[in-house]
């Protein structure tokens, strides 16, 4: 499941990022001349990401100078780095290249768009001529690692969590008919903006999901500078801490003495509206100042996609065959 929601996050950040679907896309650099059709490309991209961000997990572990050791020598998990580097930065340059040939086409056209319709890296451009490709690349990489994997496992668990309590399923779909209009319905179901918004409880349900199934299970940090935390424990520069959000949204202190069980109502208040929880006790996107940069389209993308499948589908935990 969570293999296709990654296909589907990966083409919506690409439209969001450079304003197309890389399942239509014509193939890039030479990994993928042996390639039959642009859905094939693009599944050796999602297993290029899938490989690196696993190399990084890796750097975390063993001491450094055993990566940098491997990447001097090209072997190893380091080789295999390389190579899915290069067939990303092919892809990322190819399309940072299109783009700009797009824009040199269709000139003011794109210019005098309205800003809300252009996708990131023409904004950029049009902005600001002078941004190197490396630049430009580094910010799409960043935006598709960060939403990617993130995403799609939010979106599983949700699918999974609503599959298994029909009650929320029930009352999710009930919430969508009251909010859905003649026009939306005709149209595959797929919400507007200030429809989705109005889905209380699949926003709540959404957090809950996220409170015991966070993406990020384990935040990294290093100290910077000796420091005393508010607790009285002394940290020094250099140290390497752990913050396990996985448990702290399980915890019986923050969360009550039915942190375990799934709950979307104690996300809503008695007014129906969201309640707000202070970032530094629902951890899953971290608190400032280098919080979620995409925390609203992190709850967008689940929302629209799952209000799409309950409305055309029906959705169950099929048998499980060993
Ligand atoms: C359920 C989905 C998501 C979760 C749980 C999540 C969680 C997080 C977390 C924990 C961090 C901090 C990482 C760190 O400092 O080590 C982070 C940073 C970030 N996220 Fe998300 N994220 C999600 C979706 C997204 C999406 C969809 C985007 C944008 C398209 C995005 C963009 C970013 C960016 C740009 C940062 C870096 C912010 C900075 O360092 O200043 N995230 N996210």
């Amino acid at each position: 499941m969570q293999d296709v929601a990654k296909i589907l996050v990966f083409g919506n950040i690409c439209l969001l990022v450079f304003g197309f679907d890389p399942y239509t896309l014509p193939h890039f650099g030479s990994d993928s001349k042996s390639l039959s059709s642009s859905e094939d490309h693009a599944l050796l991209l999602g297993g290029a990401f899938d490989e690196i961000e696993e190399a990084v997990i890796y750097r975390h572990v063993v001491p450094m100078c055993v990566w940098k050791f491997q990447k001097m020598l090209q072997i190893g998990v380091e080789k295999k780095v390389a190579r899915y580097c290069k067939i990303l930065d092919e892809f990322l340059y190819a399309s940072i290249e299109m783009k700009k040939q797009e824009l040199s086409t269709l000139g003011n056209n794109i210019i005098n768009s309205t800003t809300e319709k252009r996708d990131l890296l023409t904004h950029l451009l049009v902005e600001e001529e002078k941004y190197s490709n490396k630049f430009l690349r580094d910010v799409s990489i960043s935006l598709i690692v960060a939403s990617r994997n993130t995403v799609s496992s939010a979106l599983t668990w949700l699918l999974w969590l609503v599959a298994t309590h029909p009650d929320v399923k029930k009352r999710i779909l009930e919430e969508i008919k009251q909010v859905m209009t003649t026009k939306t319905s005709s149209s595959g179901g797929f919400l507007s903006e200030d429809e989705l918004n109005k889905l209380i409880l699949l926003h709540a349900t959404i957090c809950e999901t996220l409170r015991l199934y966070p993406p990020f299970p384990i935040e990294h940090k290093c100290v910077v500078e000796a420091y005393v935390l508010p607790t009285g424990h002394c940290v020094r520069k250099g140290t390497k801490i752990l913050v396990s959000i996985y448990s702290m949204g399980r915890m019986e202190e923050i969360w009550g003495e039915d942190c375990m069980e799934f709950k979307p109502e104690r996300w809503i208040s008695e007014k129906r509206n969201i309640i707000y929880v202070p970032s530094y006790k629902f951890m899953t996107f971290i608190s400032r100042p280098r919080t979620c940069l995409g925390k609203t389209m992190a709850f967008m993308q689940p929302k629209s996609m799952t209000s799409a499948i309950l409305w055309n589908y029906k959705l169950d935990m099929g048998k499980i065959v060993s």
